[in-house]
């Protein structure tokens, strides 16, 4: 079966539109898991534009799925991800002017960095995973750098229409039979909607997706347990 893992990011964003206490990522994460959530997303971003400091605070004291820690490869966030204590951390390319996540970790060009971070997340117990375009060679260079697992960037797929939607889905396909064969999970993530997402949920040996904004967007229509719990039906669907 599929590990769903909802993104709750973007209920973050409604409240910080306003600079209020509303909608708060809290509720909505419990609300996430009643509707079938096996592991609650938040991404601590370095100009704090959604998910808070506190967010994540209360979050690890009030999720019971697991906690998945999306965080740049930078220290002030490692800092607070070791203190946090996620189940899983998963490290993001950032830059402020991006809309949102744009492309994956360079894994092979920044190696030394990654690795340096991996290990202080390992050295607290947290599990790790890197953000990277579905090359094999960042595969393999995440494979070197010893995370359990390599989430890859479905974005191209879900932006794709046509002959080009089925490569990205080749290349998908292709990378995450190099992340199995090296022995770590296959997750995958960003851009995945309820129209989409099956033939990815599909792929061999997919452990884990990660969606977000796609839920929040419905959850604003229909309610945040039934959102969640629309996505785990078609998920259950496929495996
Ligand atoms: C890495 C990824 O695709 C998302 O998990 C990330 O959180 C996107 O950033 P925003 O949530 O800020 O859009
Ligand atoms: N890592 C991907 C994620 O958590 C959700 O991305 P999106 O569905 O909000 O694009």
């Amino acid at each position: 079966m599929i590990e769903l893992g909802v993104n709750i990011d973007h209920v973050a964003t409604v409240r910080q539109a306003r600079r209020t206490y509303e909608p708060d990522p809290v509720i909505a994460a419990a609300l996430a898991e009643q509707g079938g959530a096996d592991g609650i997303t938040f991404h601590l971003r370095e100009d704090r534009r959604h998910i808070q400091d506190r967010d994540v605070e209360v979050l690890m004291k009030t999720v019971t799925v697991k906690t998945n820690l999306e965080i740049a490869c930078a220290d002030e966030v490692v800092a607070i991800a070791c203190q946090a204590k996620p189940t899983w951390a998963l490290l993001v390319p950032e830059s402020r002017e991006e809309v949102t996540t744009e492309g994956g970790l360079n894994v092979l060009g920044d190696q030394g960095r990654i690795r340096a971070a991996v290990e202080k997340l390992k050295g607290e117990g947290i599990l790790t995973s890197l953000f990277i375009d579905p090359e094999p060679e960042q595969v393999k260079a995440s494979a070197e750098i010893g995370v359990e697992a390599v989430e890859l960037h479905t974005g191209p797929y879900a932006l794709a229409r046509g002959a080009a939607q089925i490569h990205e889905l080749d290349r998908l396909r292709s990378a995450g039979k190099v992340v199995s064969d090296l022995g770590m999970r296959l997750h995958a993530g960003h851009g995945l909607t309820y129209a989409n997402v099956r033939p990815v949920a599909a792929l061999p040996n997919m452990i884990e997706l990660n969606i977000g904004h796609a839920i929040i967007s419905r959850a604003v229509m229909v309610g945040m347990r039934d959102a969640v719990a629309e996505m785990r039906r078609i998920l259950d669907l496929v495996s």
